[in-house]
């Protein structure tokens, strides 16, 4: 039987913010920069005003300017739009995030078009895309970005190692694809039209889930000994009217069979706002020609 092992994102996330948090003071002094973040928030989507409220807090705390705009859910498209205009404008704005969703009558593949590729610290923009799929230096999809800085840390060189990764939306699943094609990794993205999904997952060395479905991937998809990156945050009921999180991946079941498993909460999602800080990080280095 496999010891599988959890991987501590929580843990590791607090770690690079307090890493970042040094690199900053350290930029204040020398350069007399302090990185500032935008965040936009459209609506009332109660998990949003959590992540929004978390990011701007991790953002003070690592020592950086936040700047939240909060905005009713019937904000104009046009109004969201010449907001972004002013915040690319704005030299105390280093990065500027949108969060998503937004609501219906926003199309938000123009609103993320309207930030200034520089300042996309989210790195959803087409030109980062772009960058990072043919290989130049860009700023990278936050999530993504932390599931890899896991893999690295757990098992070192992720060379020549077969990824797949379950999920091919722009925010998670092709940017992942594309950092694990980076570190040499042979990569499968599969999806919902795949044939034979759970045939796909068990050749996987390191299987990322990314599709948003409560514990789709089931214990005997998994190859034993695999390393499972589940970015799944799925609020399902519980008995008594509440909710709880539950990943992408069953948990339980994957418990003997894969070697390393990140949990939820606590595996990949705390990393999705540490990284956006260390890209806002880089995104003002960038700025100051540093
Ligand atoms: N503009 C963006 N919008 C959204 C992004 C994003 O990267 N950019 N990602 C998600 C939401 N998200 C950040 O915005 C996010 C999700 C989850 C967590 C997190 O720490 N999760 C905890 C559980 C928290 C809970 O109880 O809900 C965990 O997994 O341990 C942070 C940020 C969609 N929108």
């Amino acid at each position: 039987m496999i010891e599988t092992k959890p991987i501590d994102g929580k843990a590791f996330a607090a770690n690079l913010r307090a890493r970042i948090a040094e690199q900053v003071a350290d930029l204040v002094r020398t350069r007399g920069v302090t990185p500032g973040l935008a965040v936009v928030l459209v609506g009332e989507d109660p998990a949003s005003q959590v992540y929004v409220r978390n990011k701007a807090a991790q953002t003070l705390e690592a020592g950086m300017a936040s700047f939240e705009h909060k905005l009713p859910a019937d904000t104009a498209e046009a109004d969201l739009l010449a907001l972004v205009a002013r915040l690319n404008a704005d030299p105390a704005v280093n990065g500027i995030l949108v969060q998503l969703p937004l609501p219906g009558h926003i199309d938000s593949t123009k609103v993320l078009a309207a930030i200034e590729p520089a300042k996309d610290v989210d790195g959803f923009h087409v030109v980062n895309a772009g960058r990072l799929a043919v290989g130049l230096d860009a700023l990278v999809p936050c999530t993504p970005l932390g599931c890899v800085m896991l893999l690295k840390h757990h098992l070192g060189n992720l060379s020549g190692l077969k990824a797949v990764v379950v999920g091919r939306s722009n925010i998670v699943g092709k940017p992942a694809a594309q950092l694990l094609l980076k570190e040499d990794c042979t990569v499968t993205i599969a999806h919902s039209r795949t044939r034979d999904l759970p045939g796909e997952c068990r050749q996987a060395d390191i299987l990322v889930a990314a599709v948003g479905r409560p514990e789709m991937v089931r214990g005997d998809w998994i190859k034993p000994g695999a390393t499972v990156i589940d970015v799944g945050i799925n609020r399902v009921p519980k008995e008594d009217g509440k909710t709880r999180l539950v990943g992408d991946v069953a948990y339980g079941e994957a418990q003997g069979i894969a070697g390393l498993i990140t949990p939820v909460p606590g595996g990949v999602g705390p990393m999705t706002i540490a990284c956006l800080l260390q890209n806002t990080l880089t995104a003002t280095r960038r700025q100051n020609g540093l």
